[in-house]
């Protein structure tokens, strides 16, 4: 999916919301367990539920990688679930990977051939030679870990490295990779006041924003500081959707709290007209 796509569904939807599956069978409704492929069918059933109020869908592969050939399994029904039901989705595989070079190829090869995703996040410790070859695929996306939503952040990304905080640096060399015209980056809901520094860096990217919702970031806060005239934004919630009921109505009720944040968006879209 290219960039414009993207943009264009958010429009259409008035929604940049993008909801984490990180699917969990000690959390899920219990009665699920029943089924051949719970964590299919979980997802399954909060995708039909939500798929009208968000852009994008963010499996965790931890949650799937943890049961085994099982998990995989599941995690390949559901990205050919949303690429033939809802190909306008825009997918995410949450799998922060990142090696030396040819490693990363086999790592991009794996999700955005074999499985198909849109992106994949990526961690950028390893430096260039392991990000540029995820950046060789054609509209599909890297997004690289800049300043992480959780209180380890703070060992090493905000420290300086030659007068400069080290989430800076992997902004802005990682914008002279050759193909980083297909980079986006995560940066935590929870560090929103740093974003005004970070659009300095990259005015227009696509950054993935996740920690609203279970980790207490702010929507509106994101958006103040992180919004671009091309939305520049994807703000993603998992558990505060998905875990909203353990009942029989868990997809209504994942529903009713995309909505709520699906409709602060709307409300946001409108300062860009
Ligand atoms: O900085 C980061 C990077 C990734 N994540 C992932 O996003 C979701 C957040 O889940 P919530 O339940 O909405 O807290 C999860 O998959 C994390 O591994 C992040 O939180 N922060």
């Amino acid at each position: 999916m290219t960039t414009q796509e993207l943009v264009a569904q958010i429009h259409k939807k008035q929604s940049f919301l993008c909801i984490g599956l990180d699917t969990d069978l000690e959390k899920i409704p219990a009665f699920l367990l029943e089924e051949e492929d719970p964590i299919f069918a979980f997802n399954k059933a909060i995708i039909d539920a939500t798929h009208d109020l968000c852009v994008s869908y963010k499996p965790n592969i931890a949650f799937y990688e943890a049961y085994g050939v099982q998990g995989w399994s599941a995690l390949r029904k559901t990205i050919k679930y949303l690429n033939k039901e809802y190909p306008e989705i825009f997918t995410i595989a949450d799998a922060k990977r990142g090696d030396i070079g040819n490693t990363s190829t086999r790592y991009a090869k794996a999700f955005f051939e074999d499985l198909n995703f849109d992106s994949i996040t990526i961690a950028p410790y390893m430096g260039r030679d392991s990000v540029e070859p995820f950046l060789q695929f054609k509209d599909k996306h890297t997004i690289l870990l800049a300043l992480t939503s959780n209180q380890g952040a703070f060992d090493f990304q905000i420290k300086k490295v030659d007068g400069n905080e080290l989430y800076k640096e992997v902004l802005s060399v990682s914008t002279t990779y050759e193909g980083a015209e297909n980079l986006m980056y995560v940066v935590g809901a929870t560090k929103a006041e740093y974003l005004k520094e970070i659009r300095e860096i990259v005015p227009e990217s696509f950054l993935l924003v996740p920690g609203v919702g279970a980790q207490g970031g702010s929507l509106e806060d994101v958006c103040k500081y992180g919004m671009t005239k091309g939305v520049g934004l994807l703000i993603n919630s998992s558990r505060g959707i998905i875990y909203a009921s353990n009942q029989e109505d868990f997809a209504s009720a994942a529903r009713i709290n995309a909505k709520k944040l699906q409709v602060s968006m709307e409300k946001e879209l409108e300062r860009l007209n």
